[in-house]
């Protein structure tokens, strides 16, 4: 008896997971005043905790979809949504608009943008500052305690200055600092541009951890050594035209 009711129970749980996945439906997108589209029926779909990589010509379109996914820009037509799926694959209910807060993005050298002498307050830029906030500062201070974890900076004082930082280090605090608003997108604009060797294989293996508990869709160049993250790929063609294609390397 007690081992049916347990079936029953693991079966409800199983069929409730269910997964959610990002979906760009025919997404194009025509800057206000021009005459032409940067992004032509753009369609995508990504599942939570996976991957995906755009690749293509520079000039092609790529960043002008993640400032769409980040909510920086709307697109002129399309949607972009986030979708949940039973364990078979079926729709449950209907898709809702991928809300801007939930998306994090890290531009390319995101270290020419720190603004702050300490680490501290680079991670706080822009938290609340009256004392009617203080539940919510404490609230963010818990997470910012994770995202430093989650990005390997707990070792380093956040009294350093961001710039005496090496390069991949400088990569983990612009990482932490979208992490702290807990993103369940993170959205990455070249993330090993710029970087030696050595804090280019140290991002990768940042990434493969992250990839754990975020959906991560990355622009790069860097096909050869991101390969190993990548579970979906799209090429982006000139004129903004996305079509999944395994990475060519
Ligand atoms: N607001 C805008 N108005 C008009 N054209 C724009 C605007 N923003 C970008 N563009 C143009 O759109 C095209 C696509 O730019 P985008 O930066 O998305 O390309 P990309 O594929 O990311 O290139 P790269 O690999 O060099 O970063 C480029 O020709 C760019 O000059």
């Amino acid at each position: 008896m007690v081992s049916r009711r347990f079936s029953w129970r693991c079966r409800a749980e199983r069929v409730s997971a269910g997964y959610s996945q990002l979906e760009v439906r025919e997404v194009s997108y025509r800057p206000p005043g021009t005459e032409q589209n940067l992004l032509n029926q753009t369609s995508l779909s990504l599942r939570e905790k996976s991957f995906g990589l755009i690749f293509g010509r520079s000039g092609s379109g790529k960043t002008t979809l993640l400032q769409l996914l980040a909510g920086l820009s709307e697109p002129t037509s399309g949607s972009i949504c986030i979708q949940k799926y039973d364990d078979s694959g079926n729709p449950m209910g209907l898709s809702e608009v991928l809300a801007s807060q939930r998306v994090g993005i890290v531009f390319q050298f995101p270290e020419r943008y720190f603004l702050s002498d300490t680490i501290l307050e680079e991670v706080t830029f822009g938290w609340p500052r009256q004392k009617a906030d203080i539940p919510l500062r404490e609230q963010l201070t818990l997470k910012l305690q994770n995202a430093i974890n989650s990005v390997g900076l707990s070792a380093i004082s956040l009294d350093k200055d961001p710039q005496s930082l090496s390069g991949g280090f400088k990569r983990r605090l612009a990482l932490a600092i979208q992490l702290v608003q807990t993103p369940d997108l993170l959205l990455l604009d070249e993330p090993l541009a710029g970087l030696d060797w050595k804090a280019r294989a140290d991002v990768v293996n940042l990434l493969r951890d992250l990839k754990k508990d975020h959906t991560i869709l990355v622009v790069s160049h860097d096909l050869r050594e991101l390969y190993p993250l990548v579970d979906r790929s799209w090429r982006m063609e000139m004129g903004g035209v996305l079509k999944e294609e395994p990475l060519p390397v």
